[in-house]
């Protein structure tokens, strides 16, 4: 069985003042038998990283530029993620694909460049409402697992999350049963793809909407190997109950 993964994304929250919560999360994390990583914003990786040092939480970031360095103005490469002593990155989140026109193909040359620079892979995938309504879920989920996600996959440096875009930050929640469809069918077509062991060591997580009152029952769905949570990770009191979830699902 694979260890579980509670991971926080902060997005565009949080000063240096932020990072008293981390501190506190640090300090109340008891939980062994399941990684956590937080993912604050870019100026806090450095100071979040080195405030992390030898306890049991990792740091990553929220995007990274597909190329190693060069003539960016603004973006930020992945050997400078791993520099700053983070160990994963957050990639073709909705909001970015959605804010930046980030396409397939971009994620998965971002994720090649994350691989790359020895860093872990969180590979956002998720339908629109409209999409689900239109039956088009599981096509949607084809197309973008396959699209963004690099050859160069392995079981220890990819993670899934699946996002319904509807979901995130609504407090609408799909039903255990059709989170469980999904996972399963990211399941199966990772081992398609990439075979049986490495699909079954792919974390996959489940993101949107994830509070201490739904952990559990989300943690219970075949397939879901944690969470990626957005607005309950920015408190230490809505984060710990989460992760005591997974813990008690371990
Ligand atoms: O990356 C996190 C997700 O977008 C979920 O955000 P949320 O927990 O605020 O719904």
């Amino acid at each position: 069985m694979v260890r579980k993964l509670a991971a926080g994304n902060w997005k565009m929250n949080g000063t240096r003042a932020a990072l008293a919560e981390l501190q506190t999360l640090a300090q109340a994390h008891d939980s062994p038998s399941v990684d956590i990583l937080i993912c604050p914003p870019a100026p806090l990786l450095f100071s979040a990283a080195e405030m992390v040092k030898g306890q049991a939480i990792d740091i990553g970031a929220q995007d990274c530029h597909p190329a190693a360095s060069g003539a960016h103005t603004g973006d930020i490469a992945a050997p400078m993620i791993a520099d700053c002593g983070a160990t994963a990155v957050i990639l073709g989140h909705s909001e970015r694909r959605e804010d930046h026109n980030e396409t397939d193909d971009l994620v998965r040359a971002k994720a090649t460049a994350a691989h790359a620079a020895g860093l872990t892979a969180i590979i956002c995938i998720g339908e629109t409402l409209a999409q689900r309504d239109a039956g088009q879920t599981l096509g949607v989920i084809a197309a973008q697992l396959e699209g963004s996600t690099p050859d160069s996959a392995k079981a220890d440096n990819t993670v899934i999350a699946y996002e319904p875009v509807w979901a995130i930050g609504t407090g609408k929640v799909p039903s255990l049963e059709q989170i469980g469809e999904v996972h399963d069918f990211m399941r199966q077509s990772l081992s398609k793809r990439f075979g049986t062991d490495t699909a079954k060591g792919v974390r996959l997580l489940y993101g949107g909407s994830v509070k201490p009152a739904n952990a559990a029952q989300i943690f219970a769905v075949d397939n879901v190997d944690g969470a990626l949570v957005g607005g309950a990770s920015l408190s230490e009191g809505d984060f710990t109950p989460i992760i005591k979830a997974l813990s008690d699902n371990s």
